[in-house]
C-alpha cells in the first residue's frame, strides 16, 4: 500500500461546520448531528468552540452542547473543542471537556483578525492553556491555520507553517492539523510543507485539514496520505469555513473521504451509507443539498425541505 493502512478522520462538522452558518443551530440539532455522526462510527467529532459568543454567535451555546454530550456519550468517541485562552479553558473545565485545541497560524494577519492577536503573543497564550490542560489529563491539540495560502497575505512559506507547527508541539500539543484555511493549496504545495513541516514533527503527529475552495480537497488528501499522514480532518456534507476567512468554502466532505480510502482499502471505521444520510439530514437541516458530490450522487432518504 502506498500510504497508511489505517486512517483517522476528525469529523470538525459540529465546530467548523456550523460555525460559519447564517441559520442559527437549535442545541437538539447540533446534538442530533454529533449522535449521527458517533453512530457513523466517527470516533473524534469536534464538538463546539469555548471562544468569544461576540465573535462567533454559532457556538455561544458551547457550555450547554459539552454538558448535554456529557449525558449521553458514545463509548469511546472523544470530543475536542477549540479553546483560545485561559478563559475558555475555563469554561472548557467547568462544562466536563476532554479534549481541547488551540489554534494558531501561520499568518500574522490572518492571526490578528481571528484570535485579536499576533502569531508570537498567540503562542505565550496558548502556553498556560495546554500546560493547565496537561496537567489536567486533557489531550490537547494545536491548529496551525493558512498554511499554504493567507486570504490577507497571499502565499505563505512552508518553514513559517513548520515554525509554528514546531512550537506547538514542543509546548505539548499531542497532534498538530495543518489547515489549508482558504483551500488554495494544491498536491505539490502540499508534499513541500509536509517536508518542511515532518523535519520539525514527526509525521505520526500531523494531521492534515483540508477546505476545498478550488476542488483540491481530495487530491491534497490523497498527497499527503501517500506521503505518510494517517489523520484528516473533515466535515460531514461539506460544511465549514473561517468566519475569518473571506470567501473560504467548506471542509473537505468526510464522506468524500470515506469513499477516497474505501475504494483505496484503506480503514476508516465509517459507514458510508450512514454518513450519506446523515450529509443529507443535516444539509435538509440547512435548507440546502449537500456540497458534496458524493452524498448528491448517493442520494438521501431526508429530502432537502421545498423552500
Ligand atoms: C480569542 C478572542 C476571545 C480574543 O478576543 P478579545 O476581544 O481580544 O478578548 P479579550 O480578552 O480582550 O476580551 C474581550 C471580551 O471577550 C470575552 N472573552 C475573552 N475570551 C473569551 C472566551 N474564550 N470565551 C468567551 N468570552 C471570552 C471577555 O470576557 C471580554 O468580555 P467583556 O468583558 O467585553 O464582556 C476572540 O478573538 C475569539 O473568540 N476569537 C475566536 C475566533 C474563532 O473562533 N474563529 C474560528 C475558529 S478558527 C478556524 O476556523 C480555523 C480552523 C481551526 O478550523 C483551521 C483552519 O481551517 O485553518
Amino acid at each position: 500500500m502506498e500510504g497508511p493502512a489505517k486512517v483517522t478522520l476528525v469529523e470538525v462538522g459540529p465546530r467548523d461546520g456550523l460555525q460559519n452558518e447564517k441559520t442559527p443551530i437549535a442545541l437538539e440539532h447540533k446534538l442530533a448531528l454529533i449522535e449521527r455522526l458517533a453512530a457513523c462510527g466517527l470516533k473524534v467529532i469536534e464538538a463546539t468552540a469555548f471562544v468569544s459568543p461576540q465573535w462567533v454567535p454559532q457556538m455561544a451555546d458551547h457550555a450547554e452542547v459539552m454538558r448535554a454530550l456529557r449525558g449521553r456519550r458514545h463509548p469511546g468517541v472523544r470530543h475536542p473543542v477549540l479553546v483560545p485562552n485561559l478563559k475558555g479553558l475555563e469554561a472548557a473545565f467547568a462544562a466536563g471537556v476532554d479534549e481541547i485545541a488551540v489554534f494558531g497560524a501561520a499568518s500574522e494577519t490572518f492571526s490578528r483578525k481571528n484570535i485579536n492577536c499576533g502569531i508570537a503573543e498567540a503562542l505565550e497564550r496558548f502556553r498556560p492553556v495546554v500546560a493547565q490542560a496537561r496537567a489536567a489529563g486533557v489531550r490537547v491539540r494545536g491548529y496551525v491555520s493558512c498554511v499554504v495560502g493567507c486570504p490577507y497575505e497571499g502565499p505563505v512559506a512552508p518553514e513559517k507553517v513548520a515554525e509554528v507547527a514546531a512550537a506547538l508541539f514542543e509546548m505539548g500539543c499531542e497532534e498538530i492539523s495543518l489547515g489549508d484555511t482558504i483551500g488554495v493549496g494544491t498536491p505539490r504545495q502540499v508534499i513541500a510543507l509536509l517536508e518542511a513541516v515532518a523535519q520539525r514533527v514527526p509525521l505520526e503527529r500531523l494531521a492534515g485539514h483540508f477546505h476545498d475552495t478550488y476542488g483540491m480537497a481530495v487530491a491534497n488528501v490523497y498527497a499527503a496520505w501517500r506521503f505518510g499522514v494517517a489523520t484528516f480532518d473533515a466535515s460531514v456534507a461539506g460544511l465549514g469555513g473561517c468566519p475569518y476567512a473571506k470567501g473560504a468554502s467548506g471542509n473537505v466532505a468526510t464522506e468524500e473521504l470515506v469513499y477516497l480510502f474505501d475504494g483505496l482499502g484503506v480503514e476508516t471505521g465509517v459507514d458510508l451509507k450512514a454518513l450519506v444520510e446523515t450529509a443529507w439530514w443535516v444539509s435538509g437541516l440547512l435548507g440546502r443539498e449537500p456540497a458534496s458530490r458524493v452524498a448528491r450522487a448517493l442520494g438521501g432518504s431526508c429530502a432537502v425541505p421545498q423552500p
